[in-house]
């Protein structure tokens, strides 16, 4: 199958358990819970997404043809090659939504590369075996299909999800990240406020903004 890729690049993870750590980006083209035009955003199952996902014309992003030109094209990324001692080259797939199009020939290819692999989903679609560091970020009116990862990461609030309602589920962190928009300041206070009295919860922020990288 091909791949629709809308950019990519090399930052630092900004969000959840991994933030700070250096990965690859590759953002997927497309979602299933909005189209990305603005136009149909009041009508979207998910109306606070902060991000363009329309289209391959981002920077270095394109359709690739098979799994081995994507993870090419992904490895070039990493400054060092071979990686060096103690080093672990890390691509995050992200969108847009990734489980459209992350498939175990591209999970193998990246795998034989040498990176570990770290996906951010809105959990609507099972994941498939073999990544190694799955975040789910549920969305109100979405249902979630994919209950199990290494991180749950609630954008908060959401007047239709109330955190209380996932917490029994199968991941190993839980974060609430506010939702960014006209009151963010507001949503940072009250995330602080609910993880202070529930704290199974942890605090994530989006630390690329704070810093200004992409
Ligand atoms: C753009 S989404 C792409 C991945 C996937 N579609 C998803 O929603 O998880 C990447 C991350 O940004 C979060 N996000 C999107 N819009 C946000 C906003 N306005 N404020 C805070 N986080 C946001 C998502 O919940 C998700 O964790
Ligand atoms: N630096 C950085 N960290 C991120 N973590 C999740 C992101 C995303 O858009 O999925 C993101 C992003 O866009 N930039
Ligand atoms: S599910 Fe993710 S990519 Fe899709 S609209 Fe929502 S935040 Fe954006
Ligand atoms: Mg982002």
């Amino acid at each position: 199958m091909s791949y629709a890729v809308k950019e990519m690049f090399l930052t630092l993870q900004g969000e959840g358990g991994q933030a700070g750590r250096v990965a690859v980006f590759c953002r997927f083209a497309g979602c299933n819970l909005w189209s990305g035009r603005e136009e149909d955003r009041q009508s979207a199952t998910c109306r606070f997404c902060d991000t363009d996902f329309v289209g391959t014309n981002g920077i270095d992003g394109g359709r690739f043809e098979t799994a081995d030109a994507l993870a090419d094209a992904v490895s070039r990324f990493w400054p060092n090659s071979p990686p060096q001692p103690h080093e672990e080259p890390l691509v995050v797939f992200t969108g847009g939504e990734p489980l459209l199009q992350l498939d175990p020939p591209l999970i193998e290819a990246m795998h034989d590369r040498g990176f570990s692999i770290a996906v951010e989903s809105n959990g609507t679609l099972p994941a498939p075996p073999g990544i190694d560091w799955l975040c789910i970020s549920p969305k109100a009116g979405a249902s979630l299909q994919q209950t199990q990862g290494m991180e749950l990461k609630l954008v908060f609030p959401q007047p239709d999800l109330d955190p209380a309602d996932l917490t029994g589920l199968d991941f190993h962190h839980f974060w609430l990240q506010p939702m960014d928009g006209p009151d963010q300041q507001a949503n940072v206070q009250a995330a602080i406020a609910y993880c202070l009295s529930h704290p199974q919860w942890g605090l994530s922020l989006q630390t690329h903004k704070l810093t200004g990288i992409p």
